[in-house]
């Protein structure tokens, strides 16, 4: 019987591993990158989207200019996660990643929802987003482990209420 669990999306399907846990009493589930991806430095971009507005000649105020300028890069796992109705995974850097590549999730913690799950936008694909407060961009190799994932439940309200249904991710359900 299916409870809660990992699949793989199909377009990685061989080429990615199912997450794991590291040791018997490891409370996540370790993620991999899908792929091999470069985490530019906030402060090397930053410096780089400063000069490029600069220079330009476009008709725009400089806050203009470097507006949406810094963003998080989103790491693929090529995974997706099924799990009941009252419960979310909850996504987690590791704690050796700040500490050794300068590497912080955006959003401090990502939550997946059960009913993003085979969602028709992206079938449930989970990312990782970080971002590189490193002077040096960071490379992650595909397969090297990026962050984990823990499933919780949680509970409703009294005056609980809902928009619907999810069709996807990352600000699908509106601003
Ligand atoms: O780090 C993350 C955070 C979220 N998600 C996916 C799963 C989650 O179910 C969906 C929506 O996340 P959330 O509700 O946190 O973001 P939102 O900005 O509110 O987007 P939406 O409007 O789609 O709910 O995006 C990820 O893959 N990684
Ligand atoms: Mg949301």
């Amino acid at each position: 019987m299916k409870i809660r669990g990992f699949e793989t999306i199909k377009e990685y399907q061989g080429k990615v591993n199912l997450p794991v846990r590291a040791t018997e009493a490891a409370a996540g589930y370790d993620f991999e990158a899908a792929e091999t991806i470069v985490i530019p430095s906030i402060w090397k971009q930053g410096i780089g989207n400063v000069l490029k507005a600069a220079l330009s000649h476009e008709k725009l105020t400089l806050e203009e200019k470097l507006l949406n300028q810094l963003k998080p890069t989103l790491v693929p796992t090529g995974i997706k996660a099924y799990m009941p109705d009252n419960e979310y995974l909850q996504l987690c850097n590791r704690s050796s990643n700040p500490m050794k590549h300068f590497l912080i999730m955006s959003n401090g913690v990502g939550v997946i929802d059960s009913d993003y799950y085979n969602n028709e936008k992206n079938e449930g694909h989970i990312m990782f987003q970080f971002l590189n407060i490193g002077l040096m961009d960071k490379t992650i190799k595909q397969g090297e482990r990026i962050g984990q994932g823990i499933f919780l439940e949680f509970l409703k309200a009294d005056q609980d209420v809902t928009g619907g249904k999810r069709v996807g991710g990352f600000g699908s359900s509106g601003n």
